[in-house]
This record gives structure tokens, C-alpha cells and sequence, in this order.
């Protein structure tokens, strides 16, 4: 267990530099899940540090602990959905800022929201995805199911919870306006972590690619927020093949953990929870290519200096399309073999 003074005392102003990580820390090209568990909570504190937010908006190194430490306790440990699925969120949201230098383009106030929603904004996953609390009738789904977007409301609300726990409160010397604004801020970011809205979206978004952004209107501000947010969400996509690989096996362990309880609680499971029915290398083809490949494009579009990274989820999906006749030459799908993703 990592005590927070122990974190405090030895960061030293000199020691908080790149070096104490690794010298491609801040290059698009970095594994953050590579990081081990420990450096993950320093570096969390190194990137509000390194985009000049604890100095900006006053933050004291001891609240900034403290929330970090409170906000890894607040994640479970599924498969996928849990802490260093979070820390690499925010790791490329910090890319995005450090290498798009979105500093000239968002406010201070839109980074630390953008940075903090991304840390924050699966907190309590349950493994489960959205249409299996609304029906299994789970509690979170009575709390927000007439809203939609049920985890995302439940990540949203203990994100303010964590904040309301005295000693966590990292925008405490924020002017009021400013609290609310970021607040409001980082519930949309959260929100929009939601694929289904996301994909509400995209039309705005490709709209945006093709006639540019127009940083004075407020609502192409959050439509870029909210692409950076799901950008940064399916990530894992951006890095090489044995990231993208393992992040697969993870998340359909996670996938299929549902569909079988939901065959246990008597309910047929959606394709892709469904261990028996689902065809890995073919979701993933579909997932990069409707979903995750088009939102890298417009971020692409948007910055030049991103496109070595639409290339890399390119790259990504010519693979799975290899790997995909590699497992249908084999015969019937069975998942089991993920394991012969070479
Ligand atoms: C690699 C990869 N594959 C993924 C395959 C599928 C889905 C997914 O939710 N599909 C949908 C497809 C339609 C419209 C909605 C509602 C349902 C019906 C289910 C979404 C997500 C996937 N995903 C995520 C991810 C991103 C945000 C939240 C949760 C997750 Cl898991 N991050 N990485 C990945
Ligand atoms: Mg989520
Ligand atoms: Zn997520």
C-alpha cells in the first residue's frame, strides 16, 4: 500500500522531471500500462505538473495526493474497465495537450477538466456495460435510467463525491465560477464517454474536419473536448499490436464474464458478450472501423501532428483483418484461442 507521505517526501522539485519515467514518456509512441504501479500515481502528479496546472490554479501537492490515491481506490478490478485502464486515458489526454499544444487552442480551465474527467471517468466500473443495468434492473440503472447513460452519470457523481472528501478537493482555490464551470466541464466529458453519444455526435465532428474548428464558438470547443475524451478512451488502439492485442483479450473477458451471467440470470446475451457466438477479430474489425478509426481520422484532420497516430490504428486494423482469416481458416470461432494472437 503506497502512503501518501511517503509519495509527497520524495518528490523533490529536481527529481520531477521526464527523465524519472522514460524519455518517450510524452511521445504518442509511449505504453503508459507499461508504467509499473507506483510511477503510476507519480506520473499522474507529473502531468497536472508538466501542463503548469498545480501552479495555474494553486493546487497543494498534498490535495493532489490525496485525490489521486482516492480516485485509483474508487476503481474496481474488472478486466479492463479498472486503474490502469484510467491512467492511460489520462496519459493520452496529456499527449493530446503536450503534443497538439491544445494550450493554445482550450483554456487552462478546459485542460485540468479534460485531464481530471479522463482519470476519473470510469471510477466504480462494475465490468458491466450500460444495457446490462437497465436490464438487470441493477441500482444504478433506478438512479439514472430515465436520463440514459447510466454508468456515465454513476462515474460522474462519485467523481464529485471524491472531490466533496475533505483534503481531495484539487480545484479548492478555484474562483466559484470557475469551480462550477469546471465542474459542469467534466461532466460532459464524462458523458460523452458514452460510444452511444459519441456516435450521436460524430456528425458534428466530421463536419468539423471538413470546415475546420472555430475555437470562438463554445460549441465546437466541446465537441473538440469530447473527441479528445474518446480518443483518449480507446487508446489502446493508438499503440503497438501487442498493446492493442492485450487490450482486446481484456476487455472480451470482460465482454463475455456478462453474457455469462446473463445467461445465468436467464437473459440471451448481446453477439458481443456472448462467448459461444461472438467472433473476436470481427468485433474488433467492426469497433476500429465504424467507431474508433473515423474518430482518429477527425483528430487527424484537425492536427497534423496527430496523423502518425490514424496511421498507427490503421496499422492496427490491417492486422486484425490478417488475424481474422488466420482464425476463420481454423474453423468454427472459439474464443479460447485468443491466445493464438500472435
Ligand atoms: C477495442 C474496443 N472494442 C469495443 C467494442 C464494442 C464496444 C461497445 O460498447 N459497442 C457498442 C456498439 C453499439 C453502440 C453502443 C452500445 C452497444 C451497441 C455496444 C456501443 C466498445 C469497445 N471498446 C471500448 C469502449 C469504449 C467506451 C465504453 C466501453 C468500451 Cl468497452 N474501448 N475499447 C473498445
Ligand atoms: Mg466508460
Ligand atoms: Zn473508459
Amino acid at each position: 500500500k503506497v502512503d501518501k507521505d511517503d509519495i509527497v517526501g520524495n518528490i523533490p522539485d529536481k527529481q520531477l522531471t521526464l527523465q524519472q519515467f522514460d524519455e518517450n514518456f510524452d511521445k504518442f509512441c509511449y505504453p503508459p500500462r507499461s508504467l509499473c504501479p507506483d510511477h503510476k500515481i507519480k506520473a499522474c502528479i507529473w502531468m497536472y505538473e508538466d501542463l503548469g496546472l498545480i501552479s495555474k490554479f494553486h493546487i497543494s501537492m498534498h490535495t493532489l495526493v490525496h485525490f489521486i490515491l482516492m480516485v485509483r481506490k474508487g476503481y474496481r478490478e474488472p478486466p479492463y474497465h479498472n486503474w490502469d485502464h484510467a491512467f492511460s486515458v489520462m496519459h493520452h489526454a496529456y499527449l493530446l495537450a503536450k503534443n497538439l499544444e491544445l494550450n493554445d487552442k482550450l483554456s487552462d480551465l478546459e485542460i485540468i477538466a479534460l485531464l481530471t474527467a479522463c482519470i476519473c471517468h470510469d471510477v466504480d466500473h462494475r465490468g458491466t456495460n450500460n444495457a446490462f443495468q437497465v436490464n438487470s434492473k441493477s441500482a444504478l440503472a433506478s438512479l439514472y435510467s430515465s436520463e440514459g447513460s447510466v454508468l456515465e452519470r454513476h462515474h460522474f457523481a462519485q467523481t464529485v463525491c471524491i472531490l466533496s472528501t475533505s483534503g481531495c478537493n484539487i480545484f479548492e482555490n478555484m474562483k466559484r465560477k470557475d469551480y462550477a464551470q469546471t465542474l459542469d466541464l467534466i461532466k460532459n466529458i464524462i458523458l460523452a464517454t458514452d460510444v452511444a453519444t459519441h456516435l450521436q455526435i460524430m456528425p458534428q465532428l466530421e463536419d468539423l474536419a471538413k470546415n475546420g474548428l472555430n475555437l470562438s464558438s463554445k460549441n465546437h470547443r466541446m465537441l473538440l473536448l469530447s473527441l479528445c475524451m474518446t480518443a483518449s478512451d480507446l487508446s489502446d488502439q493508438t499503440k503497438n499490436w501487442k498493446t492493442t492485442k492485450n487490450t482486446s483479450k481484456l476487455i472480451y473477458k470482460e465482454f463475455f464474464s456478462q453474457g455469462d451471467l446473463e445467461k445465468r440470470m436467464g437473459n440471451l446475451p448481446a453477439i458481443i458478450n456472448d462467448r459461444e457466438r461472438a467472433c473476436v477479430p470481427q468485433l474488433q474489425i467492426n469497433f476500429i472501423e465504424h467507431i474508433a478509426l473515423p474518430a482518429y481520422k477527425v483528430l487527424a484532420n484537425l492536427f497534423a501532428e496527430y496523423i502518425e497516430v490514424y496511421e498507427r490504428v490503421q496499422r492496427n486494423l490491417k492486422r486484425w483483418r490478417l488475424v481474422e482469416k488466420e482464425f476463420l481458416s481454423r474453423g468454427l470461432p472459439n474464443n479460447d484461442s485468443l491466445d493464438f494472437l500472435t
